[in-house]
């Protein structure tokens, strides 16, 4: 039973709520922007302020709030507190300060959140999984079903691999809080249909496991079959409960994203952020990269430093947009080298993974190559012989491009293209002010988390943002309002060239769209990510005009009149 339903083609909201039950719905709630009208018909005369505000009253108030918390952190815990309050206030707050509450919601500063989750605890916010209550996951999403009605949208993690800062246990259900956030305000995905899910599967992070205050299971974390079980059963009682629901997953460990992906893609709308989101924006980046230096994209060497999700993620669809380009896929394969935390993948790296074995290089390519005593060849000896156009950081290694390789990089390329696409900030591989130094401001730069604008000899340089924010929020609003069947290759890729297109209508040297194109950009997303699914067949819905269909679906960011209405409703 759901307390309110909308009425007159979604232009007022009725509702079974009064009083102090209607100030505590956060989907519901105005606050002293309740109308006096309002207030009587409801039951909330004399429980809030006599003054009635508008919404850019109260924007004003909270932002003022917000000034006030003494780090992002702070601000991060306000933004949360109040958008258990009121969810309308607060993507309104995100809308009209968005550059300046992105950081906050999201990257960086959810990385914080996420490891000091269980000490600032303040209320739940999503649903939690137990590895040791398997049998208690339907009724957990039957629960959501009961109070939230039906949901769109899904992210799940299981925290073992948050942003570049490693395993962060139930504190993860943060991340996927902070991705809806970036949903609504990006793309307008409604709110109150969308569920965030962390699955606690135990930690390996000694600090957690000593940490009096841990609120998630404190054990090892499961692997191996009993994890695959639970995680098909979270599936299966996912899609049983919300049959046409996006399941997005996010900061998995590698083996096990994987391995999600490979196993449920082919047959559920699901799709793996940091794998395909990552893949589809770096690709946007390479794009207009070549187009800025004038180079055909067939022709990039491209070193990937960082060989896991993100990075083989990245590697893949610029290796697929090679061979759309002409080139066969060995060809293809030729132009990348991947380097992980052992060195250089080759012939001889033991464990590759699976899903590294394509880009592996053959051993007698790098016989002569220098290495160090460990027997590794270090970065720069890579960036000397491979001569790379293109440098893409997916390691979380803080200042691993350092001004040597750098500097042996911009010798042998006019342009070099350089992505630190680490996260948060301050796990960056290099800091734009330092890459144009080091290039005499010749480096084509984006970065994973947002920078300050730099300054070198007089000219001012603003760092594009090369993060999968540009791409999941029109992805999902585009697969929701075509009623998608799955998330193909063709999708992501359209995904990838609709960002390319809108840079190139701008007159910058950009790379990417900047965050002020955030909403514009998802809706130009959502538009070739919808067309792409009718194209392919894969639209359960295909609406006549599919941009006025997009529009539709946007979710208002907007408070609207609230009735009474004398009965429960099932939704
Ligand atoms: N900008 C964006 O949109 C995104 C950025 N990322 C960032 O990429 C980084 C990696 O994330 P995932 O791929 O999810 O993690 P992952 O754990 O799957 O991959 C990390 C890779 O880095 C390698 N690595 C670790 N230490 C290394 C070292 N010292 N030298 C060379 N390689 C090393 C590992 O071997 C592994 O291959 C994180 O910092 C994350 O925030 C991830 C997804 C999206
Ligand atoms: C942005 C993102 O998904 C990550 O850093 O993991
Ligand atoms: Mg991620």
């Amino acid at each position: 039973m759901r307390p309110f339903r909308p009425t007159e083609h979604g232009k007022t909201i009725e509702t079974t709520l009064r009083g102090k039950d209607l100030l505590s719905c956060p989907m519901l709630n105005k606050g002293v922007a309740f109308t006096l009208e309002e207030r009587r018909e409801l039951g909330l005369t004399g429980l809030l302020p006599p003054v009635v505000m508008t919404i850019e009253e109260q924007v004003k108030r909270v932002y003022e709030q917000l000034q006030n918390q003494p780090d992002p952190l702070h601000k991060n815990i306000a933004l949360n507190d109040l958008f258990h309050r009121n969810v309308v206030l607060f993507y309104r707050l995100l809308n009209e300060h968005l550059n300046e509450m992105l950081p906050i919601a999201y990257t960086p500063t959810v990385g914080q959140a996420i490891q000091a989750y269980s000490h600032e605890y303040h209320r739940p916010g999503g649903v939690y999984l137990s590895i040791n209550e398997p049998e208690e996951i339907e009724r957990a999403i039957q629960n959501v079903r009961d109070s939230a009605g039906e949901i769109d949208l899904i992210v799940a993690t299981d925290s073992e691999s948050i942003l570049g800062i490693g395993d962060w246990g139930i504190g993860g259900i943060n991340i996927s809080i902070g991705k809806l956030a970036v949903y609504t305000a990006a793309a307008g995905i409604d709110p109150s249909r969308v569920l965030a899910v962390v699955l606690d599967v135990g930690t390996d992070n000694a600090k957690l496991l000593e940490d009096p205050l841990y609120m998630g299971n404190r054990h090892a974390r499961v692997r191996g079959e009993r994890y695959e079980r639970f995680i098909d059963r979270f599936i299966q009682a996912a899609v049983r409960t919300f049959p046409d629901v996006l399941l997005h997953w996010e900061d998995l460990g590698s083996v096990n994203a994987r391995q999600i992906l490979n196993k449920y893609a082919g047959s559920l709308l699901t799709f793996n952020d940091d794998i395909q989101g990552t893949g589809a924006v770096a690709l946007a980046a390479v794009q207009s990269a070549c187009r800025l230096t004038n180079t055909p994209l067939t022709g990039q060497r491209v070193l990937i430093f960082g060989a896991g999700s993100a990075g083989i993620g990245i590697a893949d669809q610029i290796c697929a947009a090679m061979q759309q380009q002409g080139l066969t896929r060995a060809e293809a394969l030729r132009r990348f080298w991947a380097y992980d935390r052992r060195g250089l993948l080759t012939e001889s790296t033991e464990n590759v993974l699976d899903y590294q074995l394509p880009y592996v290089r053959p051993d007698a390519e790098c016989r002569e190559w220098n290495r160090n005593e460990a027997g590794v060849i270090p970065l720069l000896e890579v960036v000397r012989q491979v001569k790379p156009t293109i440098l893409i950081g997916t390691s979380g290694v803080a200042g691993a491009f350092s001004e040597l390789i750098v500097r042996e990089m911009a010798r042998h390329v006019e342009r070099p293209v350089i992505l630190p696409m680490s996260n948060p900030t301050a796990l960056a591989e290099a800091v734009p002010a330092d890459l144009l130094a080091w290039t005499e401001g010749r480096a084509l730069i984006a970065t994973g988390s947002p920078f300050e604008p730099a300054e070198l000899n007089g000219v001012h340089y603003e760092i594009a943002q090369s993060n999968n924010a540009l791409v999941f929020p029109g992805l999902g609003l585009g697969a929701i309002v075509v009623k998608a069947k799955r998330l193909t290759p063709g999708m992501f890729s359209a995904a990838s060239d609709a960002i390319a297109a809108f840079v190139a209508q701008q007159e910058e040297l950009a790379l990417l769209p900047r965050v002020d194109d955030l909403r514009a950009v998802s809706l130009a997303v959502a538009a070739a990510v919808a067309n792409q699914a009718i194209a392919e067949g894969m639209a359960g819905d295909v609406p006549q005009d599919v941009e006025a269909a997009i529009h539709s679906a946007v979710w208002p960011c907007e408070y609207k009149p609230i009735k009474a209405m004398p009965e429960p409703v099932t939704v």
